[in-house]
């Protein structure tokens, strides 16, 4: 592949910055030019990757990774210490609020501004402002002075603004992508059509949003690159990485949870729709390679994870719509106060489609368990209807609370699901109708 093919390429970039205990050494500094007044602190080491048109880079690290340093470096409002950045195109960035708008002016002339910063022409501004102020629907305020806007019309103005620049390469923080729900959907609608042609660099703390809206990721690490590879791979193992280093010194016997009577009802249509070739055929796989895909403290760890029959054997392949049960076993290998064991079930983009743990079933309960113990879990729900493609069982044994736990076990891609006919026509999964009523009047 030819370096032209890149519209994207960071090489080699290193940032030092310079340390001053105090600021008048940075003055002093100017004078004496042999003498070293500050400390170095390398925000960024040797990273290099490579983008190219059509693709989506997410950017995920811890706080002071480095990811603000990098995208003003890739935005030009940084120099690198070394290295260099090669860009085919134009660049548009939401990394800084109010960033390129003049508080005194209207939103009105903070588009004419900002735009022509991004080359526009008067007459090609004129031509976009009605998109870019209906994208952006802040109503009247758009002619008052954006100082008095909030934070969230701060946030509109500027999206509709780059989102209507003919940018190549768009940058955004999602911190500061955060408005209201429905101006979030707008923007993500925005984001998924951009990335067909251009690039999105896409900074988040958040892995799903980052596995669900990026093909590819970055992960930095103390300004080093710890990953660049497919999104789902480099969130995994992130959050490997993050849950590893939660682990503190915290470290019931055999639980069976027990199964309670529960009014179901099945799609109306299920019987026509499995003696179809719409019925959803969901064959399964036992993933081969999970010493590499799993992590945890291991006080407890996964001894098995399988589907079952009402029988409890086993299956090697189930319709989607029906009631199944994902048995997961439980060896404790020490005490735990507070087991919770849960799974997530996700599309090959790494999205989580759906999940549960047994946290609020045993919240009432004083579970411990010992050394020793096995811990044997049966989730019985009626699976949804998938739609073709291929799906993974991450599950998990942990410690605590759902927001406070200890991780003893995860195992990314436990069992692989493979759909291959669907009754489901649009959405992530189809769930059961009890009735679908139609008047004619
Ligand atoms: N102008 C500066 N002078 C000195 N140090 C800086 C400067 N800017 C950033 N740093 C340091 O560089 C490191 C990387 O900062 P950066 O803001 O790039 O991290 P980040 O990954 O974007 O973090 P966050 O997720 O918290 O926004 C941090 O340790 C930060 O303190």
């Amino acid at each position: 592949m030819s370096c032209n093919d890149y519209i994207l390429s960071v090489d080699n970039i290193s940032k030092c910055f310079e340390i001053y205990e105090k600021p008048s050494h940075r003055l002093w500094q100017m004078f004496f030019k042999n003498k070293k007044l500050y400390k170095e602190f390398w925000a960024l080491n040797d990273i290099s990757f490579k983008v190219k048109r059509g693709e989506s880079v997410g950017i995920i690290g811890r706080n002071g990774a480095g990811k603000s340093t990098l995208l003003q470096i890739i935005c030009n409002t940084l120099s690198p210490t070394d290295g260099q950045t090669k860009i085919q195109g134009k660049v548009a960035a939401l990394l800084e609020l109010g960033a390129g708008f003049n508080p005194e002016f209207s939103g009105r002339d903070n588009v004419y501004l900002c735009a022509s910063l991004y080359g526009m022409t008067k007459e090609q501004i004129d031509e976009r402002y009605e998109m870019i102020a209906n994208f952006a629907d802040i109503g009247d305020f758009i002619n008052q002075p954006v100082k008095t806007y909030s934070s969230g019309m701060y946030v509109r103005l500027a999206f509709a603004v780059i989102a209507h620049v003919d940018a190549d390469i768009l940058i955004i923080d999602e911190a500061l992508a955060v408005g209201d729900a429905l101006f979030t959907q707008k923007c993500m609608r925005f984001l998924r059509e951009f990335k067909k042609n251009g690039v999105l660099l896409f900074v988040s703390h958040d892995t799903s949003a980052v596995t669900n809206l990026c093909d590819k990721a970055v992960w930095l690490k103390n300004g080093k690159v710890e990953s660049f590879d497919s999104a789902k791979i480099v969130s995994e193992k992130y959050m490997a990485d993050l849950y590893q280093s939660k682990v503190t010194k915290n470290d019931k016997k055999v639980v069976e949870t027990e199964k309670k009577e529960v009014k179901v009802f099945r799609d109306f249509r299920q019987d026509f729709i499995n003696s179809s070739n719409l019925r959803n055929d969901i064959q399964i796989f036992q993933f081969d390679d999970i010493e590499n895909n799993n992590f945890g403290k291991g006080g407890a760890k996964i001894s098995d994870v399988f589907i079952m029959d009402e029988d409890g054997n086993a299956l090697n392949w189930f319709v989607g719509g029906e009631g199944v049960t994902l048995r997961v076993e439980v060896e404790v290998n020490e005490e735990i106060k507070n087991p919770i064991v849960g799974f997530s079930i996700r599309d090959k983009l790494g999205q989580p489609v759906f999940g549960d743990n047994t946290f609020l079933h045993t919240i009432s309960d004083n579970l411990l368990c010992n050394a020793g113990n096995k811990i044997v879990v049966d989730f019985d729900f009626q699976m949804p209807v998938l739609l073709n493609g291929d799906y993974s069982v991450t599950v998990a044994v942990a410690d605590g609370d759902q927001n406070n736990h200890v991780q003893h076990h995860w195992i990314n891609d436990a069992l692989l699901f493979k759909s291959t006919a669907t009754s489901a026509s649009t959405g992530l999964v189809g769930i059961p109708m009890k009735n679908i009523k139609i008047n004619i009047i």
